[in-house]
This record gives structure tokens, sequence and C-alpha cells, in this order.
């Protein structure tokens, strides 16, 4: 069920490892996820799944093998470089100021700046622009929040989801990497948050969902890479595969044909 097989690679990784002291939490970890690819990445605790997204979000630097992002050689320094070659992370705390409304939670740390010559050195925002931005953003994932002006505070996990995943498209990811998207939402909120994946993947970004939810990972990705202990182990179509069939992959129990 690719729904956007444009065939282009987004993301390679070769051999990638990482260690802390004597601890390799990735020993050799090497796959790929194609431009509209949604692609879950499983393992069970202590696997390396979140030391491989803090490599691929330029948190943690790996210690050898290659990652390539659009066919390039990537090295990422920090996380600055990482979003700007287009690599969103969407962590689980979805970092966000609760206090703040949305368009400034859409635009946190990439604030708009005043046109104005004078106001712009004093560091004023153009609130107003960003409000407008903000609206075209959640309007283009078709997500609707009640009231712009809204506190994010007030709002659900899922329209709070759906604010994180207009946040990361809005800078123009090709990648976005969510860590467990759905593991505080009810089920309406988990389904909407699932058509967003369904929806900016047929754009052409590539999704990686790091997930502990089997149903969640049927229902929405293409593939799923299995980590275990530190190694990428199995990689599959989840047309291919059942739920059983996943769990003993990711314990261990059965290896990957
Ligand atoms: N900063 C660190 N210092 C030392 N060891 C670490 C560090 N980060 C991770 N590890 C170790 O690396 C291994 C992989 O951990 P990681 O958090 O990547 O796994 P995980 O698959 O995300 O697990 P979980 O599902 O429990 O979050 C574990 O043995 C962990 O203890």
């Amino acid at each position: 069920m690719v729904r956007n097989a444009l065939g282009q690679v987004a993301l390679e990784i070769r051999h990638l490892g990482k260690s802390f002291g004597a601890v390799q939490a990735l020993k050799d970890v090497s796959f790929s996820i194609q431009k509209g690819e949604v692609v879950a990445l499983l393992g069970d605790n202590g696997a390396g799944k979140t030391t491989l997204v803090r490599c691929l979000a330029g948190i943690h630097q790996p210690d050898r093998g290659d990652m390539l992002f659009n066919g390039q050689p990537v090295q990422l320094d920090n996380p600055q470089q990482a979003r700007a070659l287009g690599i969103e992370t969407v962590f689980q705390d979805l970092a966000m100021v609760p206090e703040f409304d949305i368009a400034a939670n859409l635009y946190l740390n990439r604030e708009i700046l005043s046109k104005n010559p004078l106001l712009r050195a004093i560091g004023w925002l153009d609130k107003a622009a960003m409000a407008r931005q903000a609206r075209k953003s959640l309007h283009r994932l078709n997500s609707r929040m009640p009231d712009f002006s809204a506190r994010v505070q007030s709002l659900s996990g899922g329209q709070r989801q759906a604010i994180a995943i207009a946040r990361a498209v809005n800078w123009g990811a090709d990648l976005v990497i969510m860590d467990e998207p759905t593991a505080a939402l009810g089920v309406e909120q988990s389904a909407q948050v699932n058509e967003l994946i369904r929806l900016i993947s047929s754009q052409g970004v590539a999704v990686l969902l790091i997930s502990h939810n089997m149903q969640h990972v049927l229902e929405t990705c293409d593939r799923a890479v299995v980590l275990y202990q530190g190694c990428s182990v199995a990689d599959v179509a989840l047309g291919d595969v059942t739920k059983e069939h996943l769990v003993a992959l990711i314990t261990g129990a059965a290896k990957a044909a």
C-alpha cells in the first residue's frame, strides 16, 4: 500500500553503530525509506530505537556507518543541521509551550519577525502573519481547531499532535520521525492522527514511526524495520506478516526470512 511510490530513496542508513562507553546501543543498523513511504521502527525495550532516532535528529552522532539523505552522505552534528536538511522529529512530549497559542507553538524558535526594520531590530514578532500562516498550514492538513487563539494547554491530545505534525511538515520536511504519536490518544483521536500520517505521506513525505502498538502499525505503515539488541534484523512489508509474526521478530523468537 505504498501511496506515493516515487521510487526515490529519502533516507538510507548503512551499518550504523553507536556506543555509550561500553554499551553498544546500536551495533549494525541498515535500512532505507522511500519518499511517501510510512515505515515502522519496531523493537523491544532497549533495542536501540531512541538512540537511532536521536542519531537521525542530530542529537547523537553515530560512531560508525553512513547516513544518506536524498542521495547525499550526511553528517548531523546538531538538531539544527537535521532540520535544515529536512528531517523533522516529533518527540513524545511534542515540545510545546502549553501557555502559548497555536500559532506561537507552530512558529516556536522560527518566529516571523516584523517587516518594520526598527521593530525587527528589537525582535518584534509579526503575530498576524504567524496566525495567518498557522491557519493555512492546519487547513492544508485538514485539521480543524476550535479557536486559533486558544492556548495549547486547552486543546485535546489529538489536536496537539496535529499541531506538532503541522509544525514538522510546515518547514518542508522530507522525512518526519514520530515517536509513539498515538500512545496517549483515544480511538477517535488516533484515527485522526493516522489520517494525517496518510495525508503527509501522500504528499511525498517519508515517515518513520516508532510504535509499540502493532494494530496501529499494521493499519498505518507500509513496512516495518525491526531492531533487536542494536541490530536491524528484519525489514518486512506489512501486507505479508501477521501481528504474531511481528511480535516474534521483536522478541527474537522468530528470525526474518
Ligand atoms: N545516554 C546513554 N548512556 C548509556 N547508555 C545508553 C544511553 N542511551 C541509551 N543507552 C543504552 O542503549 C541501549 C538502547 O537504548 P534505547 O533507549 O535506544 O532503546 P529503545 O529501543 O528506545 O528502548 P525503549 O523502548 O525502552 O525506550 C540500552 O541498553 C540503553 O540502556
